[in-house]
């Protein structure tokens, strides 16, 4: 496996106050990183910046992001929106709400697929069926007919995963997937993902506070703490054996939270 991006001593600022200091990693093909922390500590802030996605107020004012030999901080608006979606897509918390509600499922994936590639209706619609039903949905056609107020939170979250794996990214990030769904749809987006490493072999960030689907999913973990990393390691050790008294707090509030 080769690695396919890398922070390096990255520094993130909101109008000049540091939210993530001085974070480094790397992530290989394929790999699933898990970044968890307490609200506040910075794991969005953290894969927007890989997006340019940190608004008018982020910037990176130190370190580099490094994807395929581009420093991604560094790239320019346009070739940035050449790279979103097509190379790195995203997955939010409710993915329905970044859904236009007055036009139809179908429409609104051709559109984001035709900003990328040049392909017809009838090419689309072989190739949109193929993947939903490669993910395990029955009538893919009355999804793509339907307006996304007429599918639960869940179902346009399970929509949302589909469409962004439309173009094949090679990563994708996922802020909080699971956060916004009850406890059965959890299961089928964790599992919608795991099928999405298998089959198409992407590479996850995923940021989540739930480490039962870190346990589930994750092959690394970093833990940050005030936009600074506590921990980094491979899941198994940081969950069976975390060395930092912040981690061991975190995953003591989860067993607390059990009983
Ligand atoms: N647009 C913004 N303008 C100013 N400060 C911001 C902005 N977005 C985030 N921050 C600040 O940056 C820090 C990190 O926020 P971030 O949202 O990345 O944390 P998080 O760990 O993802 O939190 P949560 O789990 O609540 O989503 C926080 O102190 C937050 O208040």
């Amino acid at each position: 496996m080769s690695e396919i991006i890398r922070y390096e001593h990255v520094d993130i600022s909101y109008k000049g106050e540091l939210a993530v200091h001085d974070v480094s990693f790397s992530v290989e093909e394929g790999e699933i990183l898990g970044i968890v922390g307490e609200s506040g500590s910075g794991k969005s802030t953290l894969i927007k910046a890989a997006m340019g996605l940190l608004g008018r107020d982020g910037l990176v004012t130190r370190g580099d992001i490094w994807y395929q030999g581009l420093d991604l901080p560094d790239l320019k608006p346009k070739e940035m929106r050449k790279i979103c979606g097509s190379e790195i897509g995203m997955i939010f918390q409710m993915a329905g709400s970044s859904f236009c509600p007055i036009r139809t499922v179908r429409a609104q994936l051709y559109e984001s697929v035709r900003e990328h590639e040049k392909l017809t209706k009838e090419e689309f619609e072989v190739q949109v069926t193929e993947l939903f039903e490669k993910f395990g949905f029955d009538d893919p056609k009355r999804i793509l007919d339907s307006y996304p107020f007429e599918l639960s939170g869940g179902m346009q979250q399970r929509v949302g995963i589909v469409a962004a794996m439309l173009l094949n990214p090679k990563i994708l990030m996922a802020d909080e997937p699971t956060s916004a769904l009850d406890v059965s749809v959890q299961k089928q987006v964790v599992d919608e993902m795991c099928m999405i490493r298998e089959k198409f072999g992407t590479t996850i960030l995923l940021v989540t506070h739930n480490l039962g689907v870190i346990r589930a999913m994750a092959d690394k973990v970093l833990v940050l703490e005030n936009g600074e990393v506590r921990e980094y390691g491979k899941t198994k050790e940081v969950l069976e054996n975390p060395q930092s008294e912040y981690t061991k707090k975190l995953l003591s509030a989860v067993l607390e939270l059990r009983r």
